[in-house]
């Protein structure tokens, strides 16, 4: 049982900490944190939160469970303020969608990691942020990836593993640049990808109205190009190298698309196809286990 949860960045993925463990009965009251002074209200009215601070090191301190769960480029200027009210006895994580940064953002500003912090990741949100969009069961059947460093204390590590299982995920460990280059591949480069089509015919809906005649494979593919632009800046700036590498590789297949095209090789293209849909045939198996 958590006695005094801090959730810094009470949006989706905050918010739906917050009423998971309340929901879960494995708190017993919450603390929120959140520099969106409209954003920390609706947590509050909502009942997300039980008291709401605009300053971090007033509203972590006495709190055994803090989670960071703000964009990933304010996490350095977050553990910045939390150092001066940084308890042994506590136990912090985060949940940002890279780990490296995370970690050396750690090392600048404590020298080292330190021992009671667990680096995380929840594999689990959407589109939409702010706390109006959390919801208690956004975890349930969901993947976690805790990235412990050797130096990690064991107890801070189960402490993390209770909360997320308290909340229905599934947890896993990964050493951090081996999550960076996994998470580049199947959700950065993605997004990347979603949101540079969608500008693009964006630019082009302007002179001839073409997302009129949009159907609901345009609304798939782009769904995610609904998602916050500042989180996402934050990810590709924090994750850039792996990005880089992964659009450099996707460029050179979508030309080997595009020569089949515009040779008319039927054959190479069928084949891509029919790989590609085998390829996603076995992530959707995957998905059941
Ligand atoms: N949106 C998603 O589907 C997922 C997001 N993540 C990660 O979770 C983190 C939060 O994402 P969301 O909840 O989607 O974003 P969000 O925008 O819904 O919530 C973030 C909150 O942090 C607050 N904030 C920003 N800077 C702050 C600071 N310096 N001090 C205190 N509060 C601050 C914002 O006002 C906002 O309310 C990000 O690091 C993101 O990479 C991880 C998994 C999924
Ligand atoms: O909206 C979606 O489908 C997502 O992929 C959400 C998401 C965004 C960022 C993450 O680090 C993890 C999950």
């Amino acid at each position: 049982m958590i006695q005094r949860l801090c959730v810094i960045g009470v949006g989706l993925i905050g918010g739906s900490i917050a009423c998971g463990t309340r929901a879960a009965g494995e708190v017993g009251s919450v603390v929120g944190v959140d520099a969106d002074a409209a954003n920390l209200r609706a947590a509050l009215d909502s009942g997300v939160i039980d008291c709401a601070y605009d300053n971090v090191a007033e509203g972590a301190a006495d709190c055994d469970l803090v989670v960071i769960a703000t964009p990933v480029g304010a996490i350095e200027s977050v553990l910045k303020a939390l150092r001066p009210v940084w308890s042994d006895s506590a136990v912090y994580t985060d949940v940002g969608s890279t780990k490296g940064n995370v970690i050396a953002a750690a090392e600048r500003v404590f020298g080292a990691v330190p021992p009671n912090f667990v680096p995380g990741h929840p594999i689990a949100g959407a589109e939409r942020s702010g706390v109006g969009a959390a919801k208690r069961d956004l975890y349930a059947g969901k993947r976690v990836i805790l990235t412990p460093l050797p130096e990690t204390r064991p107890a801070a590590v189960d402490a993390v593993e209770t909360l997320w299982r308290c909340l229905g995920a599934r947890v896993s460990h990964m050493a951090p640049g081996h999550h960076d280059e996994v998470l580049a591949a199947t959700s950065h480069l993605p997004h990347v990808l979603a949101f540079a089509l969608t500008a693009m015919l964006g630019r082009k809906d302007e002179q001839d109205e073409i997302f009129q005649y949009a159907a609901g494979g345009f609304r798939d593919f782009t769904r995610i190009a609904s998602s916050d632009p500042a989180m996402w800046r934050d990810i590709c700036l924090a994750n850039s190298g792996e990005i880089v590498a992964l659009l450099e590789l996707f460029r050179a297949h979508l030309e080997i698309v595009e020569s089949h095209i515009k040779h008319r090789s039927a054959d190479e293209l069928f084949a891509l196809f029919t790989e590609a849909r085998d390829a996603r045939q076995r992530f959707l198996d995957q998905l059941e286990k």
